[in-house]
């Protein structure tokens, strides 16, 4: 809960950056003079439609751990401010998705639901993500699908789904709290969903293990503060690095776990890590994953690639006199570090008032 004081401080520093970098938007004392009446009389105050395209940028630009940045300023802005219950925010993130999808053509976007209000939360979607599979079995003993959504599936089962076909790729309703507080869930339409089947390049028997992914990345569980107004559900995607679904999602020990059985298949040395075997299968998975987002026309950057594009980043910003924030540990990916110019710098971890922020309590 914030003080007026504090959305009014967070509020002068978003309008005179507003007004900074849109020169069309003329002097800021007006715009300026206006918010701190509607503050001082109903306790918040309304975004304009540019303020929040503008907000929903700025945001993106100042998310420290995201290594890509670069087209921060095309970023598509759906305004959603007057969806505030679970049927019309369901239905307008599966738009989101048909539209971000784009037939592979992945285009970065985001949808912004109702704020907080004084008087009642905005809406809350649960899932962290709007395409995520199910995870059966309790958290400690997966047997089938994703571990790391065994906690919503099981919120899921609690709330009457009655699970999927029981395999390791079954989407997961989503599951939006509108504002009148009550949890609901909706099938995911297929014609909202695109997904990729993971072969490897050099050897087909892959094909056997019916691997596959989703081609879009959509965060649905975190919070768009724009000048101290909370919008806490705020689906955006942009599109995958290969990294995330090769080196993490279906590598973890905690979520996937298919380095052993590539290394098999591979014919490696799997008795002691000296042989390099996990390190070996990592390549070939991140190998397979580039290869078939590619042969499905889906878009997908390389680490390498999104590595020199966020230093293109960096030498833009600073030619514009602002100073890019980031976190190190998230920035370097996670296999081939010091292959990447990334690796081989420090930077700064600076927090900003327009962010989008997890939500208190949250994991991650
Ligand atoms: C356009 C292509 C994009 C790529 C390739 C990209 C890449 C990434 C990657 C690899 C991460 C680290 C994720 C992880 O390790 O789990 C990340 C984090 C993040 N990205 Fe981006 N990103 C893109 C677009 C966006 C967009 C459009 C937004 C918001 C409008 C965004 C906001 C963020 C945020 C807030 C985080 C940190 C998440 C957290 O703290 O948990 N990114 N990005
Ligand atoms: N490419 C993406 N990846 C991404 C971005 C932010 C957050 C996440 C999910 N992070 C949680 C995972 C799970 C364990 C470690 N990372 C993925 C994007 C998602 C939305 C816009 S870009």
């Amino acid at each position: 809960r914030s003080t007026t004081a504090q959305v009014w401080e967070a509020a002068e520093e978003f309008i005179r950056l507003f007004h900074r970098e849109n020169h069309d938007a003329g002097d800021p004392r007006d715009r300026l003079a206006a918010v701190r009446s509607e503050l001082a009389e109903t306790g918040t105050y309304r975004h304009t439609p540019e303020e929040l395209v503008h907000g929903a940028r700025v945001a993106w630009r100042n998310s420290n751990r995201c290594i890509g940045r670069l087209y921060w300023n095309s970023l598509r802005v759906r305004d959603r401010r007057e969806s505030t219950d679970a049927e019309g925010i369901a239905a307008e993130c599966f738009e989101h998705l048909r539209e971000a999808t784009n037939g592979g053509r992945v285009r970065p976007t985001i949808t912004v639901f109702a704020p907080d209000a004084p008087d009642r939360p905005g809406p809350l979607i649960w899932s962290e993500q709007l395409v995520r599979y199910a995870g059966y079995g309790d958290h400690h003993s997966v047997t089938v699908g994703d571990a790391r959504n065994a906690p919503l599936t099981e919120a899921l089962l609690r709330l009457g789904w009655r699970g999927g076909a029981g395999t390791p790729f079954d989407l997961l309703p989503l599951v939006v709290q509108g504002v009148d507080d009550k949890p609901r869930w909706f099938d995911t339409p297929e014609d909202a969903v695109l997904e990729v089947p993971i072969g490897h390049p050099d050897d087909e028997g892959w094909a056997q293990w019916g691997l596959r992914w989703h081609a879009v990345p959509a965060i649905s569980n975190m919070c768009l503060e724009i000048g101290g107004i909370h919008y806490p559900a705020a689906p955006f995607n942009g599109w995958y690095m290969g990294t995330e679904i090769g080196a993490r999602n279906l590598a973890d020990t905690d979520r996937y776990n298919l380095l052993p059985a590539v290394a098999r298949r591979l014919g490696l040395d799997t008795s002691s890590d000296r042989s390099l075997w996990k390190d070996r299968a990592l390549v070939e998975l991140n190998r397979a994953v580039l290869h078939s987002f590619d042969r499905a026309g889906v878009t997908m950057a390389d680490h390498h690639t999104e590595s020199r594009r966020f230093l293109s980043h960096l030498e833009r910003e600073e030619r514009k006199g602002r100073d890019v924030g980031a976190d190190w540990s998230w920035i370097v990916p996670p296999i081939s570090g010091s292959a990447t110019p990334v690796f081989h710098r420090t930077y700064e971890d600076r927090p900003s008032s327009t962010a989008y922020v997890h939500h208190p309590g949250a994991q991650d």
